[in-house]
């Protein structure tokens, strides 16, 4: 595990309050982040998991607190600053143009980048991580496999070389064989490009196998943090009231 306690934390959030329209759905989040780890986040469907995740990408309708990344506070949340400051999101529904190819999706993703060679070097990085999007990189976006879509929807938001990436039901319609290798590829991305993630997944078994750390949320608030190798060996018992 590449994620080292007592570092400063790449991403704090501080009493973290949101919702739609009049209703509030997320009540006093409190949490931080280390560089490299990978923060699982589980609870019941409607706990307001997703909606951590919104808050901080700057796409929910309204959102109060405090969410810094390396020690800056990024003011309100706003998806272009956001993806400028370096978070960005891989939705759980599909997350590009189902009738562009795979490499012009890809691109698009690196709409911010300020060179053509700059993104002609990432999009070969990412089709090299990649290669089964490598070998349909000329393929419209929706004849790919669901699998294939995923990592495509993480090519496109790899794009910008987040430094932290944050990943909505990865395995949402997915066989799970493919669930594991999917997981699978965003530890290994922790693993070589160092990105920060943090995941919502409703495999929560599969989830913990690649975390550092698992938080319960429950009514919308963090109820409970685990050290995820204490799951793992069996030490801790995952309790998600
Ligand atoms: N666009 C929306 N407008 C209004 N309310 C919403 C919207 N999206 C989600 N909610 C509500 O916010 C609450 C939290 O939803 P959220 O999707 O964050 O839960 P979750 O923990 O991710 O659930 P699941 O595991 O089922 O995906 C739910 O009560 C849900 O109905």
């Amino acid at each position: 595990m590449s994620a080292q306690s007592g570092q400063a934390p790449i991403l704090e959030v501080k009493n973290l309050d949101g919702g739609y329209a009049n209703n509030r759905i997320l009540h006093d989040i409190n949490f931080a982040v280390a560089p490299g780890e990978i923060v699982l986040f589980v609870g019941h469907n409607g706990a307001g998991k997703s909606t951590i995740l919104r808050a901080i990408t700057g796409l929910l309708p309204w959102c109060e607190g405090e969410i810094s990344v390396d020690g800056e506070p990024i003011g309100t949340p706003n998806v272009r600053l956001n993806v400028e400051t370096g978070l960005s999101i891989v939705l759980q529904h599909q997350g590009f143009f189902p009738n562009f190819s795979v490499s012009n999706n890809l691109r698009l993703g690196g709409y911010l980048l300020e060179s053509a060679s700059l993104v002609d070097e990432r999009m070969a990085r990412i089709l090299e991580f990649f290669p089964q999007l490598a070998e349909r990189r000329d393929s419209a976006a929706r004849l790919l496999s669901g699998g294939e879509q995923k990592m495509l929807s993480m090519g496109i938001a790899l794009m910008l070389e987040p430094r932290v990436l944050l990943v909505d039901e990865p395995s949402a319609g997915l066989a799970p064989s493919l669930t594991t290798q999917v997981l699978d590829q965003l530890q290994t991305l922790r693993d070589n490009w160092n990105t920060t993630i943090l995941l919502v997944e409703q495999n929560v078994n599969a989830g913990i196998r690649i975390a550092d750390r698992v938080l319960v949320v429950r009514l919308g608030t963090i109820s409970q943090t685990y050290d995820a190798s204490t799951l793992r060996s069996g030490k801790e018992t995952l309790q998600l009231l």
